[in-house]
């Protein structure tokens, strides 16, 4: 022994490292993974929320992964719940689920829909749920974590009602389903993570991660109930974010992704999704008739369990009055703006630059365009832009109810009466609202091509990466 400690003295530090490598890797790979963990996006709500998810595989190491890793991501969506399927190889790239690259599941109405009875509100994903977990291989199930999260729906409910049914929907993982449940993986998710994870998708399927910020594009994505926009800004720009609105998350979000530093503007509207969007253009017009509903249209539109008139005008459907009412409801130029530029709403708006030349924009407004018929609903994506709402506003803003089906034979009938006002409400919340010119060509997105498959453009999947990247 004291031989030994006599030759260690003499040891250069070279040598010394060279001796203990192996010990020194085993020590470093928790270490280096720890730090990874800590740097995670974007479970916390300030402004500094960092993700990595540039993972090696370590062999032998106590976190090292298995040659594939699933994630079960449940979207509680307010018109509607689903369920992804991922699985990742060891470098975080999306390898099949038999002829997919991911199982996708959905069903409606979505959780909200049981505001007074959180079991059935649970139960209602179970048929999701049980599908979802048998395409999980069996020895996998309790490595592979499930996340639920709930978006403007269950924002709206409050917080009493919709811990009740998160409380449900936990006690239904745990009795029914062998998936690794993380802590917090059953949740309301706040706007700034939906619009963050939405963003880390879209770029993560283009492979644009890793690059420089301008190279990054923009999202939108409009849902029911809330509204998303997100995109990376400079450096400097993050550094004049204004402090957000009472209330409200911060402007700016800090995230590592492919070993490079993002800031990551982006902000949710609550009640700015498209259903939430109707009520609001609705109260405008109060008890009156209102000039966005299809001429010869008379009824009630019902929203988060409240009624809201929906009659056409005696003088019929307007274009321009309806842009008047929805520009009211958006509280476009509102007084509340005290920053450099806002979008509505008193919001800031980010300042542009090179990361929102790009815009992929999601959920209702490819839907939307599909039924209006200026996009194919079987193309993954479409370039469009915001005129091409306001001309086929033009188009259902001039019709009778009963032209309706000749006219757009792609509109789901319930949609009919108001194809005017969501067309109109569109085109004012991307042009008015987030200041795009009329004429800007934007991504109508659906799903992104990835290899030879294409996967959907929803944020369950930048939720999925962020679970698979902890340990
Ligand atoms: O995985 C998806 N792929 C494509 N579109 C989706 C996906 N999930 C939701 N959507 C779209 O989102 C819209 C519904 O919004 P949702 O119910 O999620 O409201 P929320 O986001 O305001 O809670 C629909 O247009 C629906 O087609
Ligand atoms: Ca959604």
């Amino acid at each position: 022994m004291t031989a030994k400690r006599a030759i260690g003295r003499h040891e250069s530090l070279a040598d010394k490292i060279h001796r203990h490598r192996g010990l020194l890797l085993v020590i470093s790979i928790p270490i280096v993974l720890i730090a990874l963990v800590l740097l995670l996006m974007p479970g916390s709500s300030t402004s500094v929320s960092v993700i990595e998810y540039t993972m090696k595989s370590h062999e032998g190491g106590s976190n090292s992964r298995g040659p594939k890793n699933y994630a079960v991501i449940f979207d509680a969506g307010s018109s509607g719940s689903r369920v992804h399927v991922y699985c990742f190889d060891q470098n975080l790239d999306l390898v099949p689920l038999e002829n997919e690259l991911e199982l996708f599941l959905q069903l409606k109405p979505g959780l909200s829909a049981y505001p007074n009875d959180p079991r059935q509100s649970a139960n209602s994903l179970v048929s999701l749920l049980d599908k979802a977990e048998a395409s999980v291989p069996r020895e996998l199930r309790p490595k592979t974590p499930v996340r639920v999260g709930a978006t403007a729906g269950l924002r709206a409910l409050g917080h009493k009602a919709s811990e009740n049914i998160l409380q449900a929907v936990r006690e239904l993982l745990k009795d029914r389903s062998r998936l690794k449940t993380e802590a917090n993986a059953v949740t309301v998710l706040d706007g700034t993570q939906e619009g963050s994870y939405q963003w880390v998708t879209i770029n993560y399927l283009l492979r644009t991660l890793g690059k420089p910020y301008s190279d990054t594009v923009g999202v939108v994505d409009l849902g029911g109930g809330s509204v998303q926009m997100a995109y990376a800004i400079s450096e400097e720009d993050a550094a004049t974010a204004p402090k957000p609105l009472e209330g409200e998350d911060s402007y700016v979000r800090e995230m590592y992704l492919k070993g490079r530093k993002y800031f990551l503007y982006v902000h949710s509207y609550l009640h700015y999704g498209l259903l939430a969007a109707r009520a609001e253009i609705l109260k405008v017009s109060e008890d009156s008739n209102n000039p966005c509903i299809v001429t010869g249209y008379t009824g009630t539109y019902k929203y988060g369990g409240k009624a809201f008139k929906a009659t056409a005008s005696s003088s019929g459907t307007s274009l321009d009055e309806c842009r008047r009412v929805a520009i009211n409801a958006l509280k476009v130029n509102d007084s509340l703006c005290t920053h450099m530029k806002c979008t509505f709403g008193g919001v800031w708006n980010g300042g542009g630059g090179g990361g929102q030349k790009k815009m992929f924009v999601a959920s209702f407004f490819f839907d939307r365009a599909a039924e209006a018929g200026f996009v194919d609903p079987k193309q993954p994506v479409a370039e469009v832009r915001p005129l091409d709402f306001e001309k086929a506003a033009n188009k259902a803003c001039n019709m009778r109810m009963e032209e309706g089906k000749s006219k757009f034979p792609r509109v789901e009938e319930d949609n009919l009466p108001y194809l005017c006002l969501d067309l109109v409400y569109q085109y004012t919340l991307l042009v008015d609202g987030f200041g795009l010119k009329p004429s800007q060509t934007i991504t109508l997105v659906k799903k992104v091509k990835y290899g030879d498959y294409a996967v959907e453009a929803a944020w369950p999947l930048g939720s999925a990466i962020e679970a698979v990247s902890s340990p």
